[in-house]
């Protein structure tokens, strides 16, 4: 891949994080969840969502709600290989996330049109990255490995690397993330309370996401 195509895939990404001031982190467990939940978070106004392999629902709910409610742009993360890049494509995943990166999946990723983010949590991690053409990135788990602090660090060495972070982070801690000059959107499954999701109470998911979007503390 050249550094154009970098630059695309940089770009592109921009494109879709741009979207929302916060992503969302999904653990499906019900597939009949994915269509409400989904349409609760984007209609309170945070349509890039994070559906996570972490469950055996998780690649059907990736096809159903990208089908299936409009206006939401579908992400699959916990991806962990090659397979996983290539499982969550196939099911029509816009984008892929993972926590951590490894050499296989950044030669997998070469091969893929669908954009891949990376995930770094040291400076050696992210140069490893940024060798690869990559410059952006999820910052995981973001709170344990330094927070704020970290990243106003990595500022200075690296000024052409964005992040996500996301691990730890909750509805007052986003705002301050969301005020750092590289950081694209903030992840995390604060707005999406498993007490929540298991009631159906997609109204109290809807009313969480539209605080995510306010400037303010809630
Ligand atoms: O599964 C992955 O791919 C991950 O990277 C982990 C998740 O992004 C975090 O576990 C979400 O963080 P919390 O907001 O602390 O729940």
């Amino acid at each position: 891949m050249t550094s154009i195509d970098h630059d695309n895939r940089a770009a592109a990404i921009d494109a879709i994080l741009a979207r929302a001031p916060v992503l969302p982190v999904l653990a499906i467990e019900r597939l009949d969840d994915a269509v409400p939940l989904a349409r609760a978070l984007v209609d309170g106004g945070l349509p890039v969502l994070e559906v996570t392999l972490r469950t055996p629902a998780a690649l059907a709910a990736i096809t159903r709600i990208t089908a299936e409610v409009g206006g939401a742009v579908v992400g699959a993360g916990t991806v962990l290989s090659p397979a996983d890049l290539d499982a969550v494509a196939a099911a029509g995943a816009a984008f892929a996330i993972s926590p951590g990166a490894t050499q296989a999946l950044y030669t997998a990723a070469e091969g893929q049109r669908m954009p891949w983010i990376p995930a770094i949590a040291t400076a050696s991690e992210l140069m490893r990255g940024l060798d690869h053409g990559h410059r952006r990135f999820k910052f995981f788990p973001a709170e344990a490995a330094g927070g704020v602090a970290a990243l106003n660090a990595l500022a200075g060495p690296f000024p052409q690397a964005r992040f996500c972070p996301t691990g730890g982070i909750d509805a007052t801690s986003a705002l301050r993330y969301r005020a750092l000059p590289n950081v694209m959107t903030v992840g995390g499954s604060w707005m999406v309370p498993r007490e929540a999701i298991e009631a159906r109470d997609w109204q109290r998911i809807t009313a969480l996401a539209r605080a995510c979007c306010a400037t303010q503390p809630p």
